[in-house]
């Protein structure tokens, strides 16, 4: 077994940053994605906590980010060490097989035989160091040849999540929690995660895949041939004065697919997909209830309220109230209430109705109204 050290000068930290989370509108918008506001409580960004999370695993130097063009100010102002050799930027948002793909056909190029882990940049994780212990196993079973997961036990039958069915332990010599997965399910309907609930051996994909870069695009290639090949265009232009050229011939043609689908569905039929159970507390904070939950403890009388400035006087009510405007908000008798205040479009929805809050916003584009996107 290679020792820690080797491991790490092999290992890099990849964040795609390109998710806007509509779930999460007025708040999140495309100017202003979840991954830059504090919705953790911890006073910073998601992206900064995530960043500050992965930091002491190879050093902040072996982190490399993904974004829009768009976001590259503003995710270099919550990143203030962040490298430029680190930056990936894109012209538009391609999905997640694109954006990681990307990261590890540069990073390959670099450095041959590179581990890399991909990690979203907009989840609430607790527990840090258990977080990255379960990584240290993973950056094991990555270097044996396997794409590995990160699994969550599951509370509820979420239709929002992938699903990792773990069969028998992988025996690899310092991954003593690793298992071998044999079937991986994205976003199941309700009756069918209903089923994995009600088994008791299915786990959520926590959205963090960590494998051998040759690995990974070797099973790109075998899903999508032409996206790899645009992908390693890219790569092998990408130090050199050709890139901008290069990326404004090839990024718009990629296809927008995500690597739930092109690599951890078709890597578990293969028996080449293993799972390190998480042990850490996480949260991928999608929705208004979700961020109600988390930050009332889970007791349902508490009202939850977000904003550096806000100005709330409640009587009798609970929920969650996000306040980004100066109005005074003053709430009576109303359970479970989402509300979120921005200068220029106001929510009022229950917790129940908080995942509907995507068809808002669908319906908004549709109706001309998008500059409140
Ligand atoms: N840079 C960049 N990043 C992107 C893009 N599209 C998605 N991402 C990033 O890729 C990650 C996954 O986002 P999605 O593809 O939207 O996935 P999801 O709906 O959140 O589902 C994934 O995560 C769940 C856990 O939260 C998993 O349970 C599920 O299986 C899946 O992996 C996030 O960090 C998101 O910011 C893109 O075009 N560009």
């Amino acid at each position: 077994m290679p020792n820690d050290n080797d491991l790490l000068d092999r290992y890099y930290s990849v964040i795609p940053a390109g998710g806007i989370g509509s779930r999460l509108w007025p708040l999140s918008r495309a100017d202003a994605p979840k991954f830059l506001h504090d919705l953790s409580g911890s006073g910073q960004s998601l992206l900064r906590d995530t960043w500050d999370r992965l930091a002491p695993l190879a050093g902040e130097q072996r982190i490399m980010v993904v974004t829009g063009r768009a976001h590259r100010a503003a995710v270099e102002k919550q990143l203030p060490a962040l490298q430029d050799a680190n930056v990936v930027l894109e012209s538009e948002p391609r999905e997640s097989t694109a954006a990681i793909g990307l990261a590890a056909a540069i990073l390959e190029r670099r450095q041959p035989g590179v581990i890399v882990g991909s990690f979203a940049a907009d989840h609430v994780i607790g527990e840090p160091e258990r977080f990255r212990q379960t990584v240290r196993q993973a950056m094991v079973t990555a270097d044996a040849g396997f794409i590995t997961t990160i699994g969550i036990m599951p509370t509820e039958p979420s239709i929002g999540f992938g699903y990792i069915h773990a069969v028998k332990p992988l025996g690899v010599e310092g991954a003593p929690d690793a298992c071998f997965v044999d079937t991986f399910v994205e976003k199941p309907d309700l009756p069918t995660a209903e089923k994995y609930l009600a088994a008791g051996n299915y786990m959520w994909n926590a959205g963090m895949f960590i494998s051998r870069a040759d690995v990974l695009l070797e099973q790109i290639g075998r899903s999508r041939p032409e996206l790899l090949a645009g992908l390693l265009e890219l790569a092998e232009a990408w130090d050199t004065p050709r890139r901008g050229a290069v990326v404004d011939q090839v990024w718009p043609d990629l296809e927008k697919i995500a690597i739930d689908y092109t690599v951890a569905e078709p890597s578990a039929l293969e028996g080449k997909l293993a799972v390190v159970p998480g042990t850490f507390s996480w949260d991928d904070v999608g929705d208004f209830a979700s961020i109600a939950k988390l930050h009332s403890g889970g007791r349902k009388s508490e009202l939850a309220i977000l904003g550096k400035n806000a100005r709330i006087l409640s009587d009798s009510s609970s929920g969650v109230v996000v306040s980004h405007s100066n109005r005074v908000i003053s709430l009576i008798g109303v359970e479970d209430i989402v509300v979120v205040d921005t200068p220029d479009a106001l929510l009022v929805t229950t917790s129940a109705h908080a995942q509907r809050v995507k068809a808002v916003v669908d319906a908004l584009r549709l109706s001309g109204s998008g500059d409140v996107l």
